[in-house]
């Protein structure tokens, strides 16, 4: 696990775009193309934006990259709080991404319907090979959730390497996510987190015991060993060690 702490978020976004930039690069000069699971929530909003930036949008072979969603809310494609739609505006139409490399989970179908489909999309899209996306981006929520693994639900046990609903009793709502064993066959996955508000959960998840159901983002540690974590001083001030191990 590697930790990057730096002192504002503009910082960290920067740093994720350039380690986006490199694992894009290894991807396409290793197997012909790149494919991301993005991440949904208000963090990563403002790291596509830069991505698609004049700075940012020569240096990714974007008509080789494949995207996907780590985790969707159960809503319309047009409704603000669409993981698909942020994405959608933050990157894809700026960038003029082609709807063939973008895979977003069919939210007009029932839940269950939805998930079982979408898991099948990544089945096809990776055909007979395991199914290990080069990236997953992952964000952190204020209780301890990344995707839609939310504390004290059923997915949380799921040993599928697949995609499941989830409903959230607190809420009254489903979300799509992929399961923890889908996400940690990737080759790289990397956590973005910065704000104050999450500073607790950042060492619930990194320094307190293992307890999944409390603190779910301590599910995820792919096989390949990549996590790295990128982080405002803000989100790692209750981290007692902040050093990569
Ligand atoms: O990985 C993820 O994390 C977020 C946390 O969201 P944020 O709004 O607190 O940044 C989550 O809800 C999101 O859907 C997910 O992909």
């Amino acid at each position: 696990m590697k930790l990057h702490v730096f002192p504002g978020a503009d910082e960290v976004l920067r740093t994720l775009a350039d380690y986006f930039v490199a694992v894009a690069s290894q991807a396409v000069a290793a197997r012909g193309r790149f494919a991301v699971a993005l991440s949904g929530g208000s963090s990563p909003k403002k790291l596509y934006e830069l991505l698609a930036s004049p700075e940012y949008r020569e240096k990714v072979a974007w008509e080789q990259v494949y995207f996907f969603f780590g985790d969707e809310r159960n809503v319309p494609q047009t409704s603000p709080d669409s993981n698909y739609l942020m994405a959608k505006k933050a990157l894809f139409e700026p960038l003029a991404i082609r709807s063939a490399q973008v895979f977003a989970v069919d939210t007009r179908l029932p839940p269950a319907e939805a998930a079982t489909q979408y898991a099948l999309a990544i089945e096809e899209f990776f055909e007979e090979k395991k199914a290990r996306f080069d990236l997953v981006l992952l964000g952190l929520g204020d209780n301890a959730h990344t995707a839609s693994l939310f504390p004290h639900t059923p997915v949380l046990h799921d040993t599928t390497v697949g995609v499941k609903e989830v409903f959230l009793p607190e809420q009254q709502v489903f979300r799509i996510t992929m399961t923890a064993p889908l996400l940690n066959q990737a080759r790289a996955i990397a956590f973005l987190v910065y704000g104050a508000s999450k500073a607790l959960a950042v060492q619930q998840i990194l320094e307190f015991d293992r307890d999944i159901e409390q603190y779910p983002a301590q599910l995820i540690a792919p096989s390949s060993d990549e996590v790295d974590w990128f982080l405002d001083a803000a989100a790692a001030k209750e981290l007692k060690n902040q050093q990569s191990s």
